[in-house]
This record gives C-alpha cells, sequence and structure tokens, in this order.
C-alpha cells in the first residue's frame, strides 16, 4: 500500500488556528506486512530522523492498528518525505494523518475523513493543518468541544503558492508559547475581519480583494522577529504582484498567494534576493491524504 499526504500552510496570516490550504508537496509512505518492522527514510531530513530513537509515524500507526484490530504486526515502512521538518508546512499534520489513515486501511476498517481529522486531533491540539492534510483545498476549521467542524473549498487552477522556505528551523510549540494571551479589542476585530474576508474571498473565487484586506495583529510580527528577513520577503511578493503574503504556520516559510500569470516574475525576484533560501512555485492539492492500494 502507498499513502500520499500534502504539506499545509495554516493560519493564511490572520485566521489563527482556523484557516488552512494544501499545497502539492507530497510525502509518500509505501507500507507492506512483513516478518519484522523495517524503516527506510529517504528525501528531506532523512539522516536527522533516521537518528531518532522513535518514529513518529509508525508510534501513531502502531497504537492506531492496535486499538483497531488488538493485534500488534509487523510492518515494513518506506518514507520518501518532501515536506521540510519544522518550517510550517505542516510536517508534523502529515505524519499524523498519513498514519492514522495508513492504520485504518491495513486494519481493513471503514472510515470516513471527518473520522480521520477528529482522531489527528488528539496528536495536534488545532485543526488548521490537519484539516487540509486530509481533505486538501483551502479548509475553515473551528474546534468546539473537542469535535472538529470544517468546510472545504476547491482552490481553482489559476492560482500558485510560492514558498520561500528559509533554513532555519522554528518548533511550532517553543513559537506558540511565545505569543501573548490577551490582545486588544481592536486587533481582535482586524483579525476577526480580515479572516472573514479570506473566507468569503476563497468561497466566492474572487481573489483580487485579498490584496487590501489581509492584515494579522496577533502572532506573525511577533513569530518574525526571530527572522526580520521575512518582511522584506513579503514586502517583495506584494510588489511583484501578490495576492497575498503571510508567514506559513507558525514559521519559518512564508507563504504567498498569486494568480499563475504572476507567480514566475514573483519567484524570479524572491530567488534572486534571497539566495540561501529555498523558494519554490507550488500547485494547490485539491485532494488531501490519498491511498493506493
Ligand atoms: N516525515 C516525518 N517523519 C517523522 N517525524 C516527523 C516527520 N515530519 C515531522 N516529524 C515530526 O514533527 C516535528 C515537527 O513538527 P512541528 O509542529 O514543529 O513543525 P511543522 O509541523 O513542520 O510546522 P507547522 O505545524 O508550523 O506547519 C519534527 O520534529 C518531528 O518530530
Ligand atoms: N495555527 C498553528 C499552525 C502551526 O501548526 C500556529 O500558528 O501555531
Amino acid at each position: 500500500m502507498v499513502i500520499t499526504v500534502p504539506a499545509t500552510s495554516a493560519n493564511l496570516g490572520p485566521g489563527f488556528d482556523t484557516l488552512g490550504l494544501a499545497l502539492n508537496l507530497r510525502n509518500e509512505i509505501e507500507i507492506e506486512k512483513a516478518e519484522y518492522t523495517t524503516i527506510d527514510i529517504y528525501g528531506e531530513n532523512a539522516e536527522y530522523l533516521k537518528s531518532l530513537k522513535r518514529n513518529y509515524f509508525v508510534d501513531i500507526f502502531n497504537d492506531i492498528y492496535k486499538n483497531l484490530t488488538g493485534k500488534t504486526d509487523s510492518f515494513s515502512f518506506k518514507f520518501n518525505n518532501k515536506i521540510p521538518l519544522s518550517r510550517g508546512l505542516g510536517s508534523s499534520s502529515a505524519v499524523i494523518v498519513a498514519a492514522i489513515t495508513a492504520a485504518y486501511e491495513m486494519a481493513q476498517v471503514p472510515y470516513k475523513k471527518d473520522k480521520i481529522i477528529n482522531l489527528a486531533l488528539q496528536y495536534e491540539p488545532h485543526p488548521d493543518n490537519i484539516t487540509p492534510a486530509t481533505l486538501g483545498g483551502f479548509c475553515v476549521a473551528k474546534l468546539k468541544k473537542n469535535r472538529v467542524y470544517f468546510l472545504k473549498k476547491f482552490i481553482p487552477t489559476n492560482l500558485r503558492a510560492i514558498i520561500v522556505i528559509p533554513k532555519k528551523t522554528v518548533s511550532t510549540a517553543k513559537s506558540r508559547s511565545t505569543l501573548k494571551t490577551h490582545y486588544p479589542l481592536k486587533d481582535v476585530v482586524t483579525n476577526v475581519s480580515s479572516t472573514a474576508m479570506i473566507t468569503a474571498a476563497f468561497f466566492s473565487e474572487k481573489f483580487d480583494i485579498l490584496r487590501n484586506v489581509v492584515e494579522d495583529k496577533i502572532h506573525q510580527e511577533n513569530r518574525m522577529k526571530i527572522m526580520p528577513e521575512l518582511f522584506r520577503v513579503r514586502e517583495i511578493a506584494l510588489r511583484e504582484g501578490a495576492l497575498m503574503s503571510t508567514l506559513s504556520g507558525s514559521g519559518s516559510t512564508f507563504f504567498n498567494l498569486a494568480y499563475k500569470d504572476d507567480a514566475y516574475s514573483i519567484y524570479s525576484s524572491l530567488k534572486d534576493n534571497f539566495k540561501d533560501f529555498d523558494v519554490k512555485i507550488l500547485y494547490f492539492d485539491n485532494i488531501g491524504v490519498k491511498v493506493y492500494n
């Protein structure tokens, strides 16, 4: 069995812990029943992941598989990772969503994607990466009494993401611990109105308005202080025609949204200006986690 899962960009600036979308940058995992457990890791951060005593995917897969079947079987796992770790591209959500889905498939227990999202919440307590990793597209997710409610919209093919990935990693847990716990009412209103506008723009496919309405007063400026170069990424991307330009998740990657006709000039300006960063143009993903038997 092969399972693939997309990278995701959460928050989209103001939509903290609420908005997210899926990018066509996928981890792929091959799993087969075996006499004993083997783990092969290729691609992004392979050496680091091999050096860890435990594999996050395998631990979650085994937990869920045992819960479903009551058995502890052995499997061979082959990971081909494309999503860089701790850069705000949802690497941990991709692992969680793929591991749970793989366990249901291997246990041959029927499931709906809603189930995967709600189980994933046990491992990552905010739903903005796990929802698009599971469903693809642009997702709005709300947590209420430990349950995720969500809506998804397909992202049209005339849009591209231009992402700028610094070498520096940012741990989500650490980054969250630096955020304020109280905010002035006017800042809250800025975020509520911007989040509503982004949602309306995606659902109505009226993207031009994004150029004027995306403001965040809750987390980005604070988080970007450890990498002030990111302020310049935003300035250049917007100058070159991006529709919006935000920190991806908790960083360090910057996410820029553009019409496909503007994507290349944004990409080349960012590449010229940030030679140490990995700049990519990506399609969006509208599928989410996918299994090939
Ligand atoms: N392919 C992988 N295999 C095993 N463990 C992984 C893999 N990818 C990520 N992880 C685990 O997830 C951790 C990164 O999670 P973290 O939440 O800090 O970053 P992120 O998910 O990439 O960023 P964000 O949540 O802001 O988008 C890694 O340190 C590692 O423990
Ligand atoms: N909403 C989360 C996304 C990162 O996983 C945050 O900003 O911390």
